[in-house]
């Protein structure tokens, strides 16, 4: 296990899988994901927002009709767990449901979930434009027209070249002038968490370039989820994270937030503090 091919020196040049094969690899593995009896259940317990959601996309994918939905929830409101509800309905229906995310760490904690960059095979040049590289003929082109569904979570911390490039893409793989080719696609994030990188950029740079300010914003459809999940128990946490969020929580003289007593944990290394 962990050891390559190449070090056991059994064939004269390194073994490498050709572009053609990781992607027939890749797409076997899409078209070929297993819906656990856990993720499907999930959609049962659905809080009455998910739900209402839920039912929005999944009606616009069962009649085929185009949908590019934002879901708008603060941290621990449920992005995540209605996302999988919609991958596991629309994958146990035998169809290709692609979940995406801007992060590694957010793409891992959703079945069959790939960086955007790397399903989309979107590089960015020396410039910093972003670009596409998928032609119209491969398998991948095809597996993006099958998909009755495309999952990017958050996408608050991608920049809007990239959210505009893969519109691009879309429309270019379907040939047509819809918004995201016609497909549904569902955007999450949450604009009061960490947002995307600008080197030496100052705070409103981040804004500008993130979604918030592309021409595609208010082309889309906005699902809200307000109820917390996460701390449904401790509605003065939840408060106190919305108040910071929404730059509401009054500033100390040093221009800081004082986060309060209550929510510190004191925590012990080797006995000391
Ligand atoms: N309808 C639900 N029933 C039971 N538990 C739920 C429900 N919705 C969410 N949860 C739980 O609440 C927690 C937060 O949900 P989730 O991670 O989906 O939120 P999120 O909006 O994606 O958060 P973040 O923005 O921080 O990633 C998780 O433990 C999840 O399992």
């Amino acid at each position: 296990m962990g050891h390559n091919i190449n070090e056991y020196k059994l064939i004269a040049e390194n073994f490498k899988a050709s572009k053609a094969t990781k992607e027939g690899r890749e797409i076997f593995f899409e078209r070929n994901i297993i819906v656990t009896e856990e993720e499907l259940l999930l959609r049962q317990k659905l809080n009455h927002e998910q739900q209402m959601a839920y039912n929005v996309i999944i009606d616009r994918i069962s009649s085929n009709r185009p949908g590019a939905f934002f879901v708008d929830g603060p941290g621990g409101t449920g992005k995540t767990f209605l996302y999988r509800a919609l991958l596991a309905t629309v994958r146990s229906k035998g169809f290709i449901a692609l979940a995406t995310a801007t992060s590694g760490v957010a793409a891992s904690i959703l079945p069959g979930g790939r960086t955007a960059h790397s399903r989309f095979k979107i590089s960015i040049d020396i410039d910093e434009n972003f670009s596409c590289n998928i032609s119209k003929q491969s398998s991948l082109a095809c597996l993006i027209r099958d998909a009755k569904l495309i999952v990017w979570d958050e996408v608050s911390t991608a920049k809007k070249k990239m959210i505009e490039t893969f519109d691009l893409l879309l429309k270019d793989l379907l040939n047509t002038n819809v918004l995201f080719g016609g497909k549904v696609v569902v955007f999450g994030g949450d604009f009061r968490q960490t947002l995307l990188v600008v080197r030496n950029g100052k705070r409103e740079d981040f804004i500008h370039e993130s979604l918030l300010y592309s021409d595609i914003w208010p082309r889309l459809e906005k699902l809200q989820l307000s109820e917390n999940m996460r701390a449904k128990t401790d509605p003065a946490f939840c408060e106190s994270l919305m108040r910071i969020g929404n730059g509401k929580e009054p500033l100390t003289s040093e221009n800081k937030i004082e986060i309060p007593k209550s929510l510190l944990s004191l925590i012990l290394l080797n006995g000391n503090l």
